[in-house]
C-alpha cells in the first residue's frame, strides 16, 4: 500500500501540470519552477524537524506527509521519476548504510 500511495500521488501531480492554476495548488508550485518547489520542500523539511523533535506524533505525521508530497512536485517539475529514485534505494539494499556512506566519502560526494 505504502509505494502505491506515492506513485497514485505522482501520477496526480503529472496530472496537475494540465489543470488550471486557479485550481490547484500543486499546478501554482510547478509554475514556480524548481527554486519554488524547493524552497517549499526545504519549508516542509523544517517543519519535519520540529516537529519531531517538540510535537506529537499525530503532528509529525502531517508534517512528514506534507514532505512527502513537496518531495514529488520537486521530482516532477525537475523532470525525475520516482521510480528511479526507488531504483537508487534499491540498489543501497546489497550493503549496509555504513558501506553506502564510506563509497560515498571516497568518490567525494556529500
Ligand atoms: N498531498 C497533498 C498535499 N500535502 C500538502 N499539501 C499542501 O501543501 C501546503 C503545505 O504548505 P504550508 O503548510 O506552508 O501551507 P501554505 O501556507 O498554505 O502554503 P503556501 O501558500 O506557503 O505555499 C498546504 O497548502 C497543503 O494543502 C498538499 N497539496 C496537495 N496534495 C495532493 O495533491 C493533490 C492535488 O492537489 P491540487 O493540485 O491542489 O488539486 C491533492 O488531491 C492531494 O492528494
Amino acid at each position: 500500500m505504502t509505494s502505491d500511495v506515492l506513485f497514485r500521488l505522482a501520477e496526480t501531480i503529472r496530472a496537475r501540470r494540465a489543470e488550471a492554476s486557479d485550481r490547484s495548488y500543486t499546478r501554482q508550485l510547478l509554475d514556480g519552477g524548481p527554486e519554488r518547489c524547493a524552497k517549499k520542500l526545504g519549508e516542509e523539511a523544517v517543519e519535519t524537524v520540529i516537529a519531531g523533535v517538540h510535537q506529537s506524533d499525530d503532528a509529525l505525521r502531517a508534517e512528514a506527509a506534507d514532505l512527502l508530497y513537496h518531495l514529488l512536485v520537486l521530482l516532477e517539475v525537475r523532470g525525475i521519476a520516482l521510480d528511479d529514485v526507488f531504483a537508487v534505494l534499491e540498489g543501497r539494499t546489497a550493503q549496509s548504510g555504513l558501506a553506502e556512506k564510506a563509497s560515498r566519502d571516497a568518490k567525494g560526494e556529500a
